[in-house]
């Protein structure tokens, strides 16, 4: 699919194919279509950003609350949206052992307590060591860098999200 594709989209096409490229917020994909058009795949991803970055700190934490946790409940119960499931499949959250889903699990809860919104990593480009061993550093952050580091890996994450729709074949469903 190239650009120009893109911006010919109308708004109910685009949100229903970048809809979930910022997890369930798809309001973000629905404001940034004003923007059109997109000079290039990389001009789309600049107005995600700065969307982002133009909200009050409150806004950038409802976004990391949409995240579900890692390895967490709506992966055992099967309720992560299809971007999710494949992202935890692939870092090895689907497939961890009682060790390691304990301390997982111990560490999330230790992270929202202190900080009040899920730890989030772009988990494709992580594997399940350094996703531990990144979630047990991050627990002893201050809020507001913290805050800040959740956002970087959101963009990450929309930035392969974007690739794969854009890049591959998933765009022919329109
Ligand atoms: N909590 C969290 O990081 N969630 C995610 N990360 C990722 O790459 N996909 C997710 O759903």
């Amino acid at each position: 699919m190239d650009i120009s594709a893109v911006n010919a989209l109308s708004y109910e096409d685009f949100v229903n194919l970048f809809g979930n490229v910022v997890e369930k917020c798809p309001i973000i994909t629905a404001a940034v279509w004003s923007r059109r058009p997109f000079v290039g795949l990389k001009a789309l991803e600049a107005a995600i950003s700065e969307f982002i970055d133009d909200l009050p700190e409150s806004g950038k934490e409802g976004i990391l609350r949409c995240h579900p946790d890692l390895a967490g409940r709506d992966l055992q119960s099967g309720t992560l949206t299809r971007e999710s499931r494949e992202e935890q499949g692939r870092a090895g959250m689907d497939a961890l052992n009682s060790v390691e889903a304990a301390r997982m699990a111990q560490l999330n809860k230790e992270y929202k307590e202190r900080f009040e919104f899920p730890f989030v990593i772009c988990a494709r480009m992580s594997d399940k060591a350094d996703i531990l061993r990144q979630l047990s550093e991050r627990c002893s952050n201050q809020r507001d860098a913290e805050r800040a580091r959740g956002i970087e890996e959101v963009k990450k994450i929309c930035r392969l999200r974007l690739q794969s729709l854009v890049l591959t074949d998933a765009s022919n469903k329109l």
